[in-house]
């Protein structure tokens, strides 16, 4: 007999393994602000065309401003925690890469639940670039990677992604909206089978599928 990946009715609380959490509503507004100033910087950084004199001004700018951010550092594996739509305690890493609230390399991808999953929309700048005015390709399954995981543990089956097929089916564009979506498919043993999309005005550009292996905890 098998038994399949079980769905837990609570996502286990972080803290209860050691990891730091931060919630939502404590993250300050001066923050956010300056995560997207951050971002906008990413990017002028990627383009700029300014001369020497002005780099070298922006430079000692950046440098005094990392120097004063150093000055308190939160532990890496820190967590932010928040509340579904359904007003379920929901948890991710705060400076994850994709959707992490505070990491100015984030776009940030937000999803929220679907009734079958989860959705979320998401426009990344320029500095996401691969081939001229596309979002590069590791994006693109950075992107779903991120909605297959998030798919899963809303379902209730938090797991690390064991295996990613990627089908690129349109060009994916810099600066326009873009629709991600993901659901559980199955599940067998630990193993739960996710599939997300990304569509661009209704287009299919990239689909993926994913096993995801559900975390054992110590209870
Ligand atoms: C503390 C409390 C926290 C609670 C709250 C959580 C909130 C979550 C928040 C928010 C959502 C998250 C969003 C994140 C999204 C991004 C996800 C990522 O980027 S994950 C990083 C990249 N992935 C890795 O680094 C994995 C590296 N690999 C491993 O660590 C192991 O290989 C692991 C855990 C995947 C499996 O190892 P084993 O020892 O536990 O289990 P074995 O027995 O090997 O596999 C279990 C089953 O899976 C199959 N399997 C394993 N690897 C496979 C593969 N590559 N392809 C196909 N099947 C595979 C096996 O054949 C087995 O299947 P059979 O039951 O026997 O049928």
């Amino acid at each position: 007999m098998t038994v399949d990946a079980q769905p837990v009715a609570e996502l286990p609380d972080p803290r209860d393994f050691g990891f730091t959490v931060v919630h939502r509503e404590e993250l300050s507004d001066e923050l956010l602000a300056l995560v997207e100033d951050a971002r906008a910087l990413n990017d002028a950084v990627a383009h700029t065309d300014v001369a020497p004199e002005a780099l070298a001004q922006a430079r000692a700018a950046i440098a005094a401003a990392t120097e004063t951010l150093n000055g308190a550092r939160r532990p890496t594996g820190a967590m932010v925690a928040g509340r579904d739509s359904r007003g379920r305690p929901e948890y991710g890493t705060i400076a994850n890469i994709v959707a992490g609230p505070v990491n100015p390399a984030a776009p940030p991808l937000e999803l929220a639940h679907t009734d079958d999953g989860v959705r979320g929309e998401v426009t990344l700048n320029g500095s996401y670039e691969g081939p001229p005015g596309l979002v590069h390709g590791g994006w693109v399954a950075a992107l779903l990677d991120q909605a297959l995981g998030s798919a899963a543990s809303a379902a209730g089956m938090p797991g690390l992604t064991a295996h990613l097929d990627v089908d690129y089916r349109n060009p994916t564009p810099l600066h326009n909206p873009l629709t991600v979506t993901a659901r559980v498919t199955g599940t067998e043993r630990r193993k739960v089978f996710v599939s997300a999309e990304i569509r661009h005005n209704g287009e299919l550009t990239a689909e993926g599928t994913a096993i995801m292996v559900q975390l054992m905890l110590p209870s």
